[in-house]
């Protein structure tokens, strides 16, 4: 049987559950803060105290994979079992992994997360666009088949994405504005929501010279650490303000290892959030 599109379980979530994602990023500083070891056994205590917290909860949990990719395989095996841990709870699981290279490699990455039967199968995963938007189109496909969604880089959060993001092409377009121009074809039609999302930082200001009605998810890093607030999301997303979601890792993680302080953590940024939305 095949899934239900991501967008559709996406915009249920968001209704639900409000819009937030929490990432799950277990730097070696948390670990310790936590007064957890930077060790394999330390990464599964961290992961799966956050999955505890928040996956019945919170729409959207997104962990970066480099963080366990540390430990090497047995780091893959914690990540594996804490995205099934966190889907069977109910929430969704983007995959922050950034992926992107030619076409034919590209549908191995792919496979890695988007196949129905890969142990670390996701909801969404994290993808560049950088070696040109079509080297995507083998996740595009197996997204579509297996009912899963991408997050594509389009306008990311780092000062320096600019370099690349800004730059104007021939047609007098710029990068990032020429991604989501891709996004938005991919999600045409569709209903109540694309499954084809962009990531667009929340700390990048205006950004009304940019078309971001793609009809798919804006991933919005950026708040709680980078100095983004939820305040913020009006003046950077405007009329785009419904399909975003606000994602902040370190700015809920640092109330932990205690269940309660990070779940209350979490709350603080849906209720600003919710309230944000509400009179925006
Ligand atoms: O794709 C992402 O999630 C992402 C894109 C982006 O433009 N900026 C960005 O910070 N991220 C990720 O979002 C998380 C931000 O973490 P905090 O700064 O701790 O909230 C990290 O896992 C980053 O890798």
């Amino acid at each position: 049987m095949t899934m239900e599109p991501f967008g559709a379980r996406l915009r249920r979530a968001m209704d639900e559950r409000g819009p937030l994602c929490v990432g799950i990023d277990p730097h070696a500083s948390l670990l310790l803060e936590w007064g957890l070891n930077d060790d394999v056994a330390g990464l599964e205590r961290f992961s799966r105290t956050v999955v505890e917290a928040m996956a019945d909860r919170i729409a959207v949990l997104k962990p970066q994979s480099a963080f366990f990719e540390r430990f090497g395989s047995r780091g893959i095996a914690v990540l594996e079992k804490s995205v099934q841990e966190a889907r069977a709870a109910g929430a969704l699981v983007v995959m922050d992994a950034k992926r992107g290279d030619i076409g034919s490699t590209m549908a191995a990455y792919a496979e890695s997360f988007l196949h129905k039967d890969a142990p670390a199968f996701s909801d969404a995963l994290t993808v560049s666009p950088y070696l040109g938007y079509g080297s995507l189109s083998p996740a595009v496909a197996l997204a579509r088949e297996s009912g899963a969604g991408l997050f594509v880089l389009a306008l990311t959060s780092n000062p320096e994405g600019g370099e690349v993001q800004h730059a104007v092409r021939a047609d007098g377009r710029d990068v990032g504005a020429t991604m989501l121009a891709h996004l938005a074809v991919e999600n045409a039609g569709e209903e109540p929501l694309g499954s084809f999302g962009a990531v667009v930082g929340a700390t990048l200001g205006d950004l009304s010279s940019y078309d971001l009605g793609i009809n798919g998810p804006l991933l919005a890093p950026g708040v709680g650490a980078q100095g983004a607030t939820p305040k913020d999301l009006p003046r950077v997303f405007g009329s785009a303000l419904r399909n975003v979601v606000p994602s902040v890792s370190r700015g809920v993680l640092r109330h932990g290892p205690d269940v309660s302080a990070l779940r209350d953590a979490a709350e603080r940024f849906a209720e600003e959030i919710r309230v944000t939305l509400t009179s925006a």
